[in-house]
């Protein structure tokens, strides 16, 4: 087999299980599964269940060789051999954005696909994707320099969006976090480019980031003062949604650099993350240097 080949089978397989994870959502608000993730956060039951059903039906590819998951301690070996030469590994967040589902709003799931051993480096990624669970499901994909979106009609993938890229003028901003809690140049930041963008922030990183690459501008979930590393995690969240971001022509940033070069050391590893519109990200990088 091909890399290609495997990267085909892995989009088609979220997209075909994404439908699954869904219908699962409503039978499960509201409960916890009673134990923490790696990352020390309450882990609910629609997280749990997202996870088995992507374990279950990426794991059983036969070019996948290996599946991380933001519910899962370490790396599962799901297949002989390693990555390269035609086998690939998966990291996944199965459910981004779970808090959402008690206010019943916007979810997703995020996607990096590496033919290295994991934690990879967003460089290493050969595609990307994530679902956003909106009032429609859609998929979009970075894959060889391109971004593209797909409506997802009973688990297959159709396209409605090719060569996605963010538009010139950008309209909205969303930072996570408290105010309080961010870095004195971070606020100082935020609140210029509060007088120039709209604030759309839903708790989602995956919604949160769809409405920059809607109507561009920028998104952030910066470091804070509590937590110097931010929130989200680089191998699950920050990589595969620059590798995203970035095809789509925008620009990525832990603060100094692009996400896709931040090296991993950990597989749970928290990293500030910014992404958005060239412009930006570099006046972000040029606030927080000063
Ligand atoms: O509740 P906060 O602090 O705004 O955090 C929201 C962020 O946390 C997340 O929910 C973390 O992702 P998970 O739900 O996968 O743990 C992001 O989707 C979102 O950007
Ligand atoms: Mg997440
Ligand atoms: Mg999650």
């Amino acid at each position: 087999m091909v890399a290609h080949e495997s990267v085909d089978d892995v989009l088609e397989t979220v997209a075909a299980v994404a439908p699954d994870v869904r219908d699962g959502l409503p039978g499960r608000r509201l409960t916890e599964a009673g134990v923490e993730n790696p990352s020390g956060e309450t882990v609910t039951a629609a997280d749990v269940h997202a996870d088995e059903l992507f374990f279950e039906a990426l794991g059983a590819i036969d070019g996948v060789v290996e599946y991380a998951s933001e519910e899962r301690e370490s790396v599962v070996d799901v297949g002989d051999g390693a990555p390269g030469d035609g086998n690939v590994a998966v990291a996944i967040d199965p459910l981004d954005g779970s808090s959402n589902l008690a206010s019943n709003n916007a979810m997703g799931t995020v996607v990096g696909v590496a033919e290295d051993s994991l934690p990879a480096a967003g460089e290493a990624l050969v595609a990307a994707a994530y679902v956003l669970y909106g009032p429609i499901t859609t998929m979009t994909v970075a894959r060889e320099g391109t971004v593209t979106t797909y409506v997802l009609d009973g688990g297959e993938m159709r396209a409605v969006e090719e060569d996605v890229t963010l538009p010139e003028e950008p309209v909205v901003y969303g930072f996570g976090g408290r105010v309080p809690d961010w870095p004195d140049a971070f606020r100082e930041y935020a609140r210029e480019v509060e007088t120039e963008l709209k604030l759309r922030y839903g708790g989602a990183m995956v919604g949160d980031v769809n409405q920059v690459l809607s109507y561009g501008g920028i998104f952030a979930y910066p470091a804070l003062e509590s937590a110097p590393n931010g929130k989200l995690r680089l191998q699950f969240e920050g990589a595969p949604i620059a590798k995203i971001v970035e095809a789509a022509g925008g620009a990525s940033s832990d603060g100094e650099q692009s996400l896709l070069a931040v090296e991993p050391t950990e597989l749970h590893q928290r990293v500030p993350v910014h992404v958005g519109n060239g412009a930006y990200v570099d006046r972000l990088e040029a606030a927080l240097a000063d």
